[in-house]
């Protein structure tokens, strides 16, 4: 099933915490909402769960073609799962899950042979096999996530929400349960609209990512086509580093502005470490001539910062350690600097 919003706008009092904002979910694909906090994205799940509803007059939002802006929560056949929504404390993981079937008016509630064998289909698919009477005290942050996703399947969603289902998780068990929800997801293809401020999470595992900035949506795209084809300098700053540069037509000399150096309105130009070039002072006869300053090497590729001789500016380049090796850098060396060679030049969208 799809999803499809469009001109949405949300105000409390004064606020505009969403401005006229269209969205899909595709059906069957995981899609991340993602921007920094306040930028809107909770407020804009809650929309296409039916637990908020636009400013009156505006917007629509339809599942597959049926209308269902006006359709409350309870009857959008959504699974939800929230940071913040705790598991049931006194009840154990198996009445955890059958919660919602459970709840049902008589006339749909399934009889408890089935209940049983769909809690335990459940339990399976997010594999907790055999923890059906622990409590929630007795598990895992990771575990009670899961617990919560079969929780939020049990009803047959149509839709899957999801807002921040890592947040509250330690880095490795976040690392671990996103792989998982990834694979997961592949197995059972509901289509699925998670929130999150992290970068790596939507990259990483989302289809297709959806980034919001101050109330608007500022680009839609696979995670290649959003790291590498920023459409504002907002997004190209937000998605991994950037180096701002302020003397563009100087760095244009040292090669052709590439795809992903882009030339803000501002004048400024945007490039990422790994698009500067690096090599042995006297070696060239053009680059931007700057002293290597730090030197990170920690993870497979070396940071180097650069500060610019000609404006003191500080450039960051990514290099591979091999590539740092052959150079024979020092602090305080002196290097030219390059932008990496390119196809095409292209100023942002907006
Ligand atoms: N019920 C409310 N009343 C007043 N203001 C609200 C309400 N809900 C949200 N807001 C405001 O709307 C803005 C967007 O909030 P929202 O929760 O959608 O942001 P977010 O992108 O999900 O942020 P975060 O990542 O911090 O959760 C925020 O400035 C928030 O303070």
């Amino acid at each position: 099933m799809s999803i499809h919003a469009s001109g949405i706008t949300k105000t409390f009092g004064k606020y505009t915490a969403l401005a006229n904002v269209d969205f899909t979910a595709p059906s069957g694909k995981l899609v991340a909402l993602l921007g920094p906090s306040g930028s809107g994205k909770t407020t804009l799940l809650r929309i296409l769960a039916g637990l908020e509803f636009a400013d009156a007059g505006s917007g629509r939002v339809q599942f597959d073609n049926e209308d269902v802006t006006s359709v409350p929560a309870g009857k959008r056949g959504v699974g939800f799962m929230f940071q913040h929504y705790a598991l049931f404390r006194h009840m154990t993981v198996f009445e955890n899950i059958a919660f919602g079937l459970r709840v049902r008016g008589r006339a749909s509630r399934p009889s408890e042979d089935k209940i049983t064998e769909r809690v335990r289909e459940l339990l399976h698919l997010v594999q907790l096999d055999g923890l059906e009477k622990r409590f929630p005290t007795q598990l895992s942050g990771g575990q009670r996530q899961r617990v919560a996703l079969a929780r939020a399947l049990a009803v047959q969603p149509k839709v899957l929400l999801l807002d921040e289902p890592f947040g509250a998780l330690d880095a490795k068990v976040r690392k671990e349960l996103r792989r998982w929800l990834r694979k997961f997801h592949d197995e059972i293809h509901i289509t699925t609209v998670f929130v999150t401020h992290d970068q790596e999470e939507a990259l990483e595992i989302a289809d297709e990512v959806v980034i919001m900035n101050q109330a608007k949506v500022e680009q839609v795209g696979s995670p290649q086509e959003v790291y590498d084809r920023p459409a504002t300098p907002f997004v190209h700053r937000f998605l991994g580093n950037v180096n701002i540069l302020r003397d563009a037509a100087a760095w244009g000399n040292t090669g052709p502005i590439h795809d992903n150096g882009r030339l803000a309105a501002d004048g400024l130009l945007y490039v990422r470490p790994h698009d500067i070039e690096v090599h042995p002072h006297g070696s060239e006869t053009s680059g931007i001539p700057a002293v290597l300053r730090y030197i990170h090497a920690a993870g497979p590729q070396a940071q180097l910062t650069f500060e610019v001789i000609a404006t003191g500016e500080q450039v960051e380049a990514d290099i591979t350690r091999s590539g740092l090796a052959e150079l024979n850098l020092k602090p305080n060396d002196l290097a030219l600097l390059k932008l990496r060679p390119t196809h095409a030049f292209q100023d942002y969208a907006i």
